[in-house]
């Protein structure tokens, strides 16, 4: 039977390092076990307090991770810490170059005994939750949201604490909503969101904060802007406009955009987006002095974005045919980021200013398109 032992300050115990009281209590003797209140009750031999875990050369799992955003994250990854180290997973079968790129997994984040055995087979260190719902496919789709959002989260949450992950689960600027300041947004401030992806992160980013502050749980949690990347297509967002608009650019030179052209959101490229994670995984935790951090690079309008692919394209053509229920998202949402705090603590620094990002994307969609031709 499982017994739950409570540290209190001046115990016995409280020399020993113990999931409930964190790093905050000197660790006497490695071999020490101690019970946690883990919501699966699950007994814990802890070796090794939180800032020990070598992060020098972790082994990675990516979950949800051929979306737009895993592929180009495990290449980052395994550059640094070897192929073999970093295994990409998804419930979708991965193209050919994916594929023999390095380790891929089949994983549904809502069976946990099959992530566990992942996690314990292949010795992880690290877990990158990828895995969700985007607002608008969200909205359409609400109660797998619901599951994929918050019940394949707590499954990761679980799972990261049983094991002493460190966890990065980002979150969005979808995590705000109407009656939050917008120009600009604070890392702390109301946060009401109106979407069920929005609600989602929200509960990951406070339970992941609560598992921290409870259990010691390493929780790490980027708030992202719009993504923009050209060799990997948006899942379902909001901000799928600000990628889909360099395609058409470069192939018909039209494009007819859902939102209205003054709809200020901050964005950011690809490549921005995957150094702040690695830089932010490899934070050393005395510098955090949050666990959900903004970040930012730019924030445009469908018009200021327009203007400036038209330095390159001026033949371009914008029209504009409204999706009510993506514009009503968006005007909910921050229209600048403020990451004074990410600037400050672990030295977050955007190398992509707008001009930069429209030439990179329209070089890398043209360069696509040769190959492809
Ligand atoms: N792309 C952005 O602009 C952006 C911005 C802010 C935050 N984020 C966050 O970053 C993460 C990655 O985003 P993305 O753009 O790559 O998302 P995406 O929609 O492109 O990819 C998500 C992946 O999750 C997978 N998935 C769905 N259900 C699953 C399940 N049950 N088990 C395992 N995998 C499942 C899908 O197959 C898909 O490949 C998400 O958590 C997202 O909320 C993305
Ligand atoms: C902003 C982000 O979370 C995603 N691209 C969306 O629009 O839903």
């Amino acid at each position: 039977m499982l017994s739950v032992r409570v540290c209190s300050p001046g115990s016995a115990a409280s020399l020993r390092f113990c999931l409930g009281c964190t790093n905050k209590i000197p660790l006497m003797r490695e071999s020490t076990r101690c019970m946690s209140w883990s919501p699966r009750q699950l007994r814990v031999q802890i070796s090794n307090p939180p800032d020990t875990v070598k992060s020098e050369h972790p082994r990675v799992l990516i979950t949800g991770g051929l979306g737009q955003l895993g592929v180009g994250l495990a290449r980052l990854l395994r550059k640094q810490y070897g192929k073999n180290n970093v295994i990409l997973s998804d419930i979708k079968k991965p193209s050919d170059e994916v594929y023999n790129s390095g380790p891929f997994v089949y994983a549904d984040v809502l069976d946990y005994k099959n992530l566990q055995e992942l996690v314990i087979n292949n010795r992880i260190t690290w877990l990158v939750h990828y895995s969700a719902l985007l607002s608008a496919i969200g909205e359409a789709n609400v109660a797998l949201a619901r599951r994929v959002n918050i019940t394949g989260l707590h499954n990761v949450l679980d799972i990261a604490l049983e094991n002493r992950l460190r966890l990065f689960v980002p979150s969005t600027i979808g995590a705000f909503g109407p009656t939050s300041p917008r120009d600009p947004t604070p890392d702390l401030c109301i946060q009401r969101p109106r979407t069920i992806y929005g609600v989602s992160k929200v509960h990951a980013e406070l339970i992941g904060e609560y598992f921290h502050h409870k259990y010691g749980l390493d929780f790490r949690c980027l708030r992202y802007p719009g993504i923009i990347s050209a060799d990997t297509e948006p899942g379902g967002g909001t901000t799928d406009y600000a990628v889909k608009i360099f395609h058409d650019a470069v192939n018909s030179k039209t494009f007819d955009c859902y939102l209205r052209p003054d709809t200020r959101l901050p964005m950011m490229h690809i490549s921005d987006c995957h150094r702040a994670t690695l830089e932010f995984l490899q934070a050393p935790a005395g510098q955090l002095t949050l666990r959900t951090y903004n970040i930012g690079a730019v924030s445009f309008t469908p018009e200021e974005v327009a203007a400036e692919i038209r330095s390159h394209i001026p033949e371009l053509r914008v029209t504009y045919t409204l999706d009510a229920v993506r514009q009503s998202i968006a005007d909910s949402w921050p229209r600048r980021f403020d990451d004074s705090n990410a600037r400050r603590d672990w030295g977050w620094k955007p190398s992509f200013s707008l001009p930069e990002l429209v030439s990179d994307m329209l070089r890398s969609v043209r360069a696509q398109r040769e190959k492809e031709s």
